[in-house]
Formats: C-alpha cells, structure tokens, sequence
C-alpha cells in the first residue's frame, strides 16, 4: 500500500476535529491502495497486530492495528455496544476471541476473553480498500485522543512482499503421543463413562520446533490460499507469539435478530479422485459414529436456542469438502428474541459439542482431568462484534506460533465406536494442510 496519501487525507481529518464537541465513536475513512494485507501487517510496528476475514464469499477482509478500547470481559464489551448504540451514528467493530475454557485461563498474552475496538482498520471488499482510523471521544479529552491516533498515523510503514521463506526442518512431538492417546480414548469409550457422557472431543498438540523463527503471516497467507469457504484470522498480541488459523466451523452470524449457526462435525479424509471422494462422502453420510458426533452438536444448539429465539429451522445433513477432509454440516437459522445480546450467545453456545462434548460439564470436566496440554483459544471463539451485527467462528485448524515453535492443534469427537486409531488418523487428516506448507506432509 502506498500510505503517504491515505495517511495524509487522516490527518487532515484529525486536524480538523480539534476543536470538536463530538461524543462516542467516531470513524475516519480514506480509500487507499494495497497489495496483501498481511504484507502490510508484517511490517508494521504497533501492537496488537489482527487479521480477519469471515468465510462468507465476497466478505470484508480485516487487517487491525492498535487499540482504542479492549475488553476482557462480555458484559464490559455488551455495555459498551449498548450505550454507543443508544448514541446513534456509525458503530464500531470489535475483533477477539476466547479461550476454550473459561474456567482455565487462556495462553500467557491470551486472556480468557479479550475484543478490542482497532485504533487503525485496513478494509478491503470488492469495491476497493479503506484506511480508517478509530476515535473514541468519550472520558478523556478530544486532545489526548487525537494525539494519541495522530502517534498511530505516524508510524505506520509502508507495504512490503511477505517473506516467501519458510523454515522446513522441525522436530515433531505429540501431545499426548499415540499409547495415551488410545488409553483416552478407550477410557471415553467405556460403557460406564458413555453412559453418563456420551461424547467428549478430545484434543492433541503437536509441537514443531525448528532453530528458525516462522514468519505467522507468510504461513497465513499461504494457508489461507488453499482454504477456500474457511474463516481466516491472525492475533498477535507481542511481538515473539502469534495465534493463526483457517477454521471451516462458525459458531454464529448475526444480522440484527437473525441468527446463523451450524453443527460441523463427522469427519473423513478426501478421495484420490472424484469417484472415490464420492464414495467416501456418501458412506460419511451414512456412517453411525459420525452422524453420532453431528447429532450431539444439533441436538444442544436447538436445545440452547429454544429459550433465545422464537423460531428454529434446520436444514438437512450435507457434506462440505475441504483440501484435506469432508465434514458432516447441518445449518439452524434463528430468529433471535428482542433482548437476547452477543453476551447471552457467547455465554451460552461455547465450546459447543464439536469441541467440548455432551453433557458439557462432564465433558469438560474429563477434558480438564485428562489433557496435559493447555488448549488457551485453541477451540475457543475467534472474530467480529458489532451492534448490527456479528459473526465469530470455533477456533480450530489453528497453530500457535513462539520462538522457535509451532504448536498445532487438532481435536476429534469421541462417542461409542471410536477406535483410537482411527481418530488419531483423523487428527492427522485436520492438521494435513498446514503440515504439508510446513513441508511435513
Ligand atoms: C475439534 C476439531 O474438529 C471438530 C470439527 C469438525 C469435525 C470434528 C470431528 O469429526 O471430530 C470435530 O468435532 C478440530 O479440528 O480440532
Ligand atoms: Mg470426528
């Protein structure tokens, strides 16, 4: 992007609020030119750094820098959305996510639940880009936030290409390695634990450490080519950690009242031509195990909704084809009840089924007792909040990047006929894509 222009028109803009008596949120616009929005992201100097894009065809792409506001907790970030609604005028979005388990805290940098307001937002839809810079005149004064967005203007840099290297030798570890991963399983599987929690998900870390440190936004962008009709986001909070992912499943859109969610889950590996991946499609549809795992997901959404909309509709079991899976989907549209909030949703919808299991606190309870690895916002909630509207995805397909390490993350849906090897395959299979950028596939 050639900023010079864009960010010039901003200031202008800026300067001409000085004397302003304007309250609330305020968003200043110019078009402006860019190439790859992670291009600009990676040089960019102020923190945090986020990316955004939801699954949607033709939907916005988001890249965010800086804060205005930031929140850690829902009925703060509810508040907020609440009086500036009642304020009228333009609203803004707020960009974030979850941790998995609100009763583990999340990553060291990653709160349990943390949405911010973006000092600058980098737009870009079909129609062209916008630069905007993000204004708050609400409880300090008009000079201490011009000055402080003016700081922001000033250092932003210049788009640059993305690094096209990425390192390709790292050593692997599983978390848990295969042996206990099977005990798992097997423990799940028992009558006596079926009988009282029919599903529970669980999880793997595979661990990659290499002597180089990758570049999240190179592998994003690489990742996010061949994951078509997935979500794509990226968070980095410091420097030295990033949280990335390309995530198929939404956990909902919002439009006004109207609600959008879905059951993803069942799970099978893609055909090595279309004859076979028919095959495979069909006998995924019909297969027991996996319709199970879908029907735990269906079964406690509707549950869940029928005491915060006045009508539920789902549509039929359908496959959704990825680079390296097929998954079993339902859609369940909503209309929501007049006073139901994001609050409400993201209190009660995650960690849905295709994450945690059935009933919830059992699930999560084995889930606690058992997984040695901290999941932080792995399966956990990540994206877009607004008054008009939202629209957050489950926060799995992802990878944790530190020093040195990339942390993958996969999880599988345990119900009665799991066989452990099978779902350690399946882990696998989720993690193919990005294994095979990192040349491990
Ligand atoms: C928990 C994950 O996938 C879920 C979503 C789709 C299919 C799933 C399955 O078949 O087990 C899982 O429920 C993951 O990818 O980490
Ligand atoms: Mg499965």
């Amino acid at each position: 992007m050639h900023v010079t222009h864009p960010i010039e028109a901003l200031k202008h803009q800026l300067d001409a609020l000085r004397h302003t008596d304007k309250k609330g949120f305020m968003r200043l616009n110019t078009p402006c030119q860019v190439g790859n929005l992670m291009g600009w992201l990676n040089v960019q100097s102020v923190y945090p750094r986020l990316y955004w894009q939801s699954r949607d065809v033709g939907t916005v792409e988001y890249a965010a820098l800086g804060v205005v506001r930031a929140f850690d907790s829902l009925a703060a970030l509810q508040a907020d959305l609440a009086t500036l609604a009642d304020s009228g005028g333009e609203q803004p979005d707020y960009f974030g996510g979850m941790a998995f388990d609100p009763g583990m805290s999340g990553w060291e940098h990653f709160p349990g639940c943390h949405f911010l307001l973006p000092r600058i937002e980098l737009r870009r839809q079909q129609a062209g880009a916008t630069l905007s810079l993000n204004l708050r005149f609400d409880d300090c004064c008009p000079e201490v936030e011009i000055a402080q967005a003016r700081a922001c203007l000033a250092a932003l840099e210049e788009e640059q290409l993305l690094p096209c290297w990425l390192p390709n030798v790292y050593q692997r570890e599983d978390r848990p390695a295969q042996k206990e991963w099977a005990a798992s399983v097997a423990q799940v599987t028992h009558p006596d634990q079926l009988g009282h929690t029919p599903k529970v998900v669980l999880s793997r870390e595979t661990c990659l450490t290499t002597s180089e440190t990758p570049n999240p936004w190179a592998l994003l962008a690489r990742w996010q080519a061949g994951a078509v009709d997935c979500f794509h986001f990226g968070i980095q909070f410091t420097p030295h950690e990033a949280f990335i992912g390309c995530p198929p499943e939404r956990l909902y859109k919002r439009k006004g009242r109207h609600l959008m969610t879905e059951a993803l889950a069942g799970t099978t590996r893609r055909g090595r031509d279309a004859q076979q991946d028919q095959a495979l499609a069909d006998e995924l549809l019909a297969d027991k195990k996996n319709s199970l795992e879908n029907q735990c997901v269906y079964q406690q959404l509707l549950t869940q909704l029928e005491s915060l909309s006045s009508q539920v509709d789902m549509g039929e079991a359908h496959i959704i084809k990825l680079r390296s899976v097929q998954h079993i989907r339902r859609l369940i549209h909503a209309e929501l009840h007049r006073d139901v909030t994001d609050q409400q949703l993201l209190a009660v919808l995650p960690p849905t089924p295709a994450v945690g299991g059935v009933p919830r606190k059992s699930a999560l309870a084995f889930i606690r007792q058992h997984e040695r690895h901290r999941r932080g916002w792995y399966a956990g909630v990540f994206g877009r909040i607004s008054h008009t509207s939202s629209d957050l995805a489950v926060a799995i397909r992802c990878a944790h990047i530190g020093p040195e390490t990339i942390r993958l993350y996969a999880g599988a849906g345990i119900v009665a006929g799991s066989q452990p090897d099978e779902e350690w395959h399946e882990l696998d299979t989720k993690i193919a894509d990005i294994m095979s950028l990192l040349g491990m596939g």
